[in-house]
């Protein structure tokens, strides 16, 4: 069976309401190829809101939770808590993530294993900086990030899509060219058929994310191994919608 193409939107730390309800008109105006799954990364306190006013077809997403259920971790969000308010997704390891914040692929792995256990759904981020690219590492750390997945997705694997974001190219306007993402998507599926399954590195959805727009989507989205995007900036645009429908 092939891969649903897979579109995420990743606000980030933008959008006020006025600006939301102009997105989601835009979304619902669409049109949207049915096709296509999509599903909108939310600032977590618009979550509920976004939630009350899109259209089941889409899916909303936060944009972090952390490792547990509950208790004293003043600030946190949990799985259960985003359950609660009808969130099926969670994007998890952003680099922004990791390289502000500090979370580490131990850190990353516990967040995907409590989430998938709780029964969210999980965008996993891995991506190398460019210092790591030049210096020729970009295989073995997306391979060093997605490793200590592995035992956290278990069996999980279908309610998980990883996010290929290399750093350099994450709101630089510096989009890697369709044959840099091809050739870490496809070296990554190949890792994934010795050191999951063949049937996950089969079935894995593997977005590309950095610097997506409606111009250089169709070319992207032609990729053998590009199942779909993780957009940024463009994703708070009209152009969204052309991304979205990339595959057309
Ligand atoms: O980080 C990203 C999505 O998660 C990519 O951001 P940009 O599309 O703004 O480069």
């Amino acid at each position: 069976m092939g891969r649903k193409f897979v579109v995420g939107g990743n606000w980030k730390m933008n959008g006020d309401k006025n600006q939301i309800n102009e997105i989601v008109n835009n979304l619902k105006k669409g049109p949207l190829d049915e096709n296509v799954e999509v599903i909108i990364g939310v600032p977590a306190i618009y979550l509920a809101y976004v939630k009350s006013i899109v259209p089941d077809s889409i899916a909303v997403a936060a944009q972090n939770c952390w490792k547990v259920p509950k208790g004293a971790f003043t600030g946190e969000i949990s799985p259960a808590m985003l359950k609660d308010v009808g969130i099926n997704w969670v994007i998890l390891g952003h680099s922004e993530r990791r390289s502000i914040f500090g979370e580490k692929d131990e850190l990353v792995a516990e967040k995907v294993a409590h989430a998938l256990e709780s029964g969210l759904k999980v965008i996993a981020c891995i991506g190398e900086t460019l210092e790591e690219r030049e210096a020729g590492k970009t295989e073995e750390v997306v391979f060093r990030q997605t490793k200590a997945l592995l035992s956290a997705i278990g069996d999980k694997w279908a309610n998980v899509v990883l996010a290929y974001e290399p750093v350099w190219a994450i709101g630089t306007g510096k989009t890697a060219s369709p044959q840099q993402a091809q050739e870490v998507h496809s070296s990554l599926r190949n890792w994934l058929s010795t050191n999951a399954s063949p049937d996950v590195a089969n079935a894995v959805r593997i977005q590309y994310g950095g610097s997506v727009t409606a111009a250089n989507a169709k070319e992207l989205a032609a990729c053998s191994d590009i199942d779909g995007f993780l957009v940024g900036g463009a994703s708070l645009k009209p152009e969204f919608v052309d991304i979205i429908n990339a595959t057309k």
